[in-house]
């Protein structure tokens, strides 16, 4: 990238968002320095920089980041001003896809990068490595950030590259949760997925694999069983709640879901724990056994057991203790001047429902990335105000018998009203004490429909619950929520 000197030379501005250039020369507040003050510090300052110095490092090379490298390019303030520290060997790209259609079998067209980098699933321009090279980004490749220092504005990475950072805008994600090692959670042929690399590992296995166990009953459990039917493998999920997607399905949707997957011919295996994974002779996983001392022999496993914000090496930045995560305002502000925190690891206050939330959904990631360097470029003090969305989609390889796909909008409170089968789609309401619809959830809707989820949601009317359980079908259901608007 161009260094300081070059882009204050190039007529490209100074560190006037950010101040730290100003502070570093014991400047004071940038914010209340002159433009004529501001000019003269930006030149000295210029003078004195090397190429170690970053106007704006992104740490973690992720969805968020690669929406938040596509907003520095459209407002101009990317070319030799951005950097992004990545621990990941590719640029940035849609995470979904790694459980979608990176699983379907080699017959069946998998997806593969290069055809999968963000933005292109919101319809976005593909951003390759040479996207960031054109517009002047520098972009570090497997060389994650290891420690981090606030007061210095400094940033380590593994290789030992010492940057130092005008804006600082934390998007490291989440990791996936581990079994312990010493129950068998690191054995050859236990997979975690959560990267391109994680995803390659599990191709591989699945081309030789006969016997899955998919461990977890969430979004990964639910998309790997559905895929692992792509490949024709005796598939068994083992979890410990009594009903599949248990954070957001209720029970009656759940069943309907699991009939499907039995239907598809995988195996559910409920309320139970993994005590731990035992290996065969050839040093591999050969079977899980669970606290009740069964057995179900595998070949492969995938486990799917949730996801943890990766904070580290920024706690001193401030985590939350109650969602984990990096707290920050309704503007990704941390509490130190400067630092922002976006998509999965950003603990941020979700203003329709006036909770402190984390989300860990690509929707929050791209949406969260946009506005945090929207405000931060133009210096609007807007809130965030999201309406939380979630979907999934399963079983959409060729030749499979029914294609699945939902939308999730809002909240998951109150009593439910569900109507509908598979046969040919589902919609389930939560409604509050007060009436008030609080969440929607559609199952194969059309895309006129879908579109009525979120204006639903978002006005949260009050809906007669009576008429609605009376509803005849989905398209009736939605069409007495809508006159409710
Ligand atoms: C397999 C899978 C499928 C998913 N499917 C869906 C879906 O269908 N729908 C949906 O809404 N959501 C889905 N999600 C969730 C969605 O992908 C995430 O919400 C989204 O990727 C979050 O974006 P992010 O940039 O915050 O984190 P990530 O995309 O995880 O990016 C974080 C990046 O930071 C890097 N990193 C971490 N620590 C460091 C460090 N110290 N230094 C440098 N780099 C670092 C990581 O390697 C990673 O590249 C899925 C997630 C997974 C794992
Ligand atoms: N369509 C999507 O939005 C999508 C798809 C895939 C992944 N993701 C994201 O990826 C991350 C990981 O997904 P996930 O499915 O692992 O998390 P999840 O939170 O959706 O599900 C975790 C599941 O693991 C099970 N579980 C928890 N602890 C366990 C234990 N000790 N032993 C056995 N089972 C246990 C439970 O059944 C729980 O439902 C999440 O952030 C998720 O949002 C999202
Ligand atoms: O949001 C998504 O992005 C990818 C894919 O559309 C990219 O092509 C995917 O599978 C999603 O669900």
């Amino acid at each position: 990238m161009a260094s300081a000197a070059a882009a204050a030379a190039a007529g490209m501005g100074c560190y006037s968002q950010t101040s730290w250039a100003l502070r570093r020369l014991g400047a004071g507040g940038g914010a209340l320095a002159s433009a004529a003050t501001r000019r003269r510090n930006c030149s000295v300052a210029a003078a004195v920089f090397d190429n170690q110095n970053r106007e704006y490092v992104i740490v973690g090379g992720g969805n968020a980041a690669g929406y938040a490298a596509r907003t520095f390019v459209e407002h101009g303030m990317a070319d030799g001003r951005l950097c992004i520290v990545s621990k990941e060997a590719v640029p940035p790209y849609e995470r979904p896809a790694l459980t979608k259609g990176y699983l379907f079998p080699p017959e069946k067209k998998p997806a593969r990068l290069p055809g999968f980098h963000t933005c292109v699933g919101s319809g976005g321009q593909r951003q390759t490595a040479e996207w960031y090279k054109e517009n002047g980004i520098e972009v570090l490749y497997e060389d994650p950030v290891e420690a981090f220092d606030g007061k210095t504005q400094t940033l380590k990475t593994s290789s030992g590259k010492i940057l130092k950072y005008g804006s600082l805008i934390i998007s490291t994600g989440c990791a996936a949760a581990r079994l312990p090692e010493k129950i068998g959670g690191d054995l050859p042929g236990v997979h975690y997925i959560r990267d391109v690399a994680d995803a390659d590992s599990l191709v591989s296995s699945l081309g030789k694999a006969k016997k899955i166990v998919v461990i977890g009953g969430g979004y990964i459990g639910m998309e790997v069983a559905a895929a692992a039917c792509g490949w024709n493998l005796d598939t068994t999920i083992i979890f410990p709640e009594d009903h599949i997607m248990p954070r957001l399905f209720t029970p009656s949707l759940a069943k309907k879901y699991e009939e499907l997957y039995e239907q598809n011919g995988v195996k559910f295996v409920k309320g139970a724990l993994i005590d731990k994974l035992d290996a065969g002779s050839d040093g591999r996983v050969s079977s899980a056994i669970l606290k009740d001392g069964s057995v179900v022999e595998a070949d492969t496993v995938i486990v799917g057991i949730g996801a943890k914000p990766s904070v580290s090496p920024f706690e001193a930045v401030g985590v939350n203790i109650e969602v984990g995560g990096i707290e920050v305002d309704s503007m990704f502000r941390t509490s130190i001047p400067s630092i922002f925190a976006i998509g999965d690891v950003a603990a941020f206050p979700l203003k329709m429902y006036d909770r402190i939330a984390r989300v860990e959904h690509v929707d929050h990631a791209r949406k969260s990335a946009q506005h945090c360097i929207e405000t931060l470029l133009t210096s609007q003090a807007k809130a965030y105000d999201y309406l939380p969305y979630f979907y999934s989609r399963v079983f959409e390889y060729e030749g499979s018998s029914r294609k699945i796909w939902w939308q999730f909008y809002g909240d998951n409170v109150g009593e439910t009203i569900e109507v509908g089968n598979f046969d040919p789609k589902i919609a389930t309401f939560w409604i509050d004490s007060d009436s008030r619809l609080k969440g929607v959830f559609l199952e194969s809707g059309t895309p006129e429909e879908f579109s009525l989820l979120p204006k639903l949601a978002r006005s949260q009317p009050i809906v007669d619950k009576a008429k609605l359980k009376s509803a005849t079908s989905v398209e009736d259901a939605l069409e007495i929520a809508r006159s409710s608007l």
